[in-house]
């Protein structure tokens, strides 16, 4: 018995002409073992629902092979890939209530009425929908319409549930309070999960691998920890994380018991070569131009750090953001207490070497994150 519940070999999605229409998806290469929650994560465009309707059969697959429990889809009609769905646009039927709309989904599955009218029931419960089973699709709002295509597609044992921003319209608390009781949902019965999402915070909550995707390329595929500890690149380096990973450029020199850091308007990182392991330093050494990274929570300001100016204090009710004039650029601090400094003031900062990511100047990609090799 195969453990994985979806293989992506090599897939290709053009709208148009293949090589000369729009190219959406490009060389994907993924796999989703069973009982996994995988979240596509992605800005508008980057791919991910045109990635899911191939999946799903919605959309024809251009170029490569999608497997389903070991046997290729992909030129399967929707129905015959035992694939549940939640879609915008694959919507409610119209004349049934909300309560025959997600019965519907169990018609196939020949249980008696009883145990059907007790499932619909303890869906509607966790998706906080008991009130309106009666109604009819048309009487109801834009979320609640969501949660019942929602309950609709969970109800079913499939090999996949597919599930595009499930959750988009939503009022952040019921959001916070559906994901926890989805994922306890999921997780209980074993059932596999790709859902589409733009939130990052939703990702990270639900899903175990997160597949962060730009420009129709898979950029990284990994758990939420990895992703934001070992990004792959720069593109997921800043695209996940709140507030952004500070980034500068930077040149590198290095001598037997030095390493530093030049950055804009004269600034020098300067750090002992024991900073950093070997193989990092050869590696910094030899790229010369890289993209330094640190994420705001691990800047420190102290005394002997290098010199920033406040631009901006922010205090979030539970967190202080400051943005310092730093090298030419902006470096954004994250502080757990009330700070009081004033716009204009002088702060030195300090980063830690452990704490920085490098990157490839040209092409981006991770060349270390504080003393490993990426
Ligand atoms: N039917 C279509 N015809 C032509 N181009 C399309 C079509 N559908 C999507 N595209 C293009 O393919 C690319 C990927 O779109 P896709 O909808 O997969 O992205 P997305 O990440 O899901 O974006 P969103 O979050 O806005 O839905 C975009 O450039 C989009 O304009």
């Amino acid at each position: 018995m195969t453990d994985t519940a979806l293989l992506i070999k090599d897939v290709d999605k053009f709208y148009g002409p293949v090589d000369f229409g729009v190219h959406a998806v490009k060389k994907l290469n993924m796999d989703v073992r069973k009982g996994e929650i995988i979240a596509l994560l992605g800005s508008s465009g980057c791919g991910k629902t045109s990635t899911l309707r191939m999946i799903a059969g919605f959309e024809a697959v251009s170029r490569g092979t999608i497997s389903l429990a070991g046997k290729e889809v992909q030129t399967l009609p929707p129905v015959r890939r035992n694939v549940a769905m939640a879609f915008e646009g694959y919507s409610l039927y119209p004349p049934l209530t909300v309560r025959e709309n997600i019965a519907f989904a169990l018609k196939a599955s020949k249980l008696s009425q009883g145990v059907v009218d007790e499932k619909v029931a303890s869906i509607a419960k966790l998706l906080e929908i008991e009130d309106i089973l009666g109604r009819y699709p048309s009487s109801i709002s834009g979320g609640q319409q969501q949660r019942a295509s929602l309950g609709r597609a969970l109800i079913r044992d499939a090999n996949l549930h597919l599930l595009d921003e499930p959750m988009g319209q939503l009022e952040p608390q019921l959001r916070a309070l559906l994901r926890g009781r989805i994922k306890h949902f999921i997780k209980e019965r074993g059932l596999t999960a790709i859902l589409v999402t733009h939130d990052q915070t939703e990702a990270n909550a639900l899903a175990d691998r997160i597949a962060v995707m730009e420009g129709g390329v898979l950029q990284q595929f990994d758990t939420p920890q990895k992703i934001k500890e070992r990004p792959a690149n720069l593109f997921t380096g800043t695209f996940v994380g709140e507030p952004p990973m500070n980034v500068f450029e930077a040149s590198v020199t290095g001598s037997d018991s030095k390493m530093a850091f030049g950055l804009k308007d004269g600034v020098r990182l300067e750090y002992a070569a024991s900073d950093f392991s070997h193989a990092v330093r050869d590696e910094l050494i030899k790229r010369q131009k890289v993209v330094l990274g640190i994420r705001p929570y691990s800047v420190r300001r102290s005394a002997d750090g290098v010199t920033g100016r406040v631009a901006v204090n922010q205090w979030l009710g539970d967190q202080t953001h400051i943005a310092a004039d730093f090298a030419g650029g902006t470096m954004v601090l994250v502080e757990h207490d009330r700070t009081e400094l004033d716009v204009g003031q002088p702060i030195g900062i300090h980063l830690d070497p452990s704490s920085l990511h490098v990157f490839d100047g040209e092409s981006g990609r991770a060349i270390s994150h504080g003393q490993e090799l990426a």
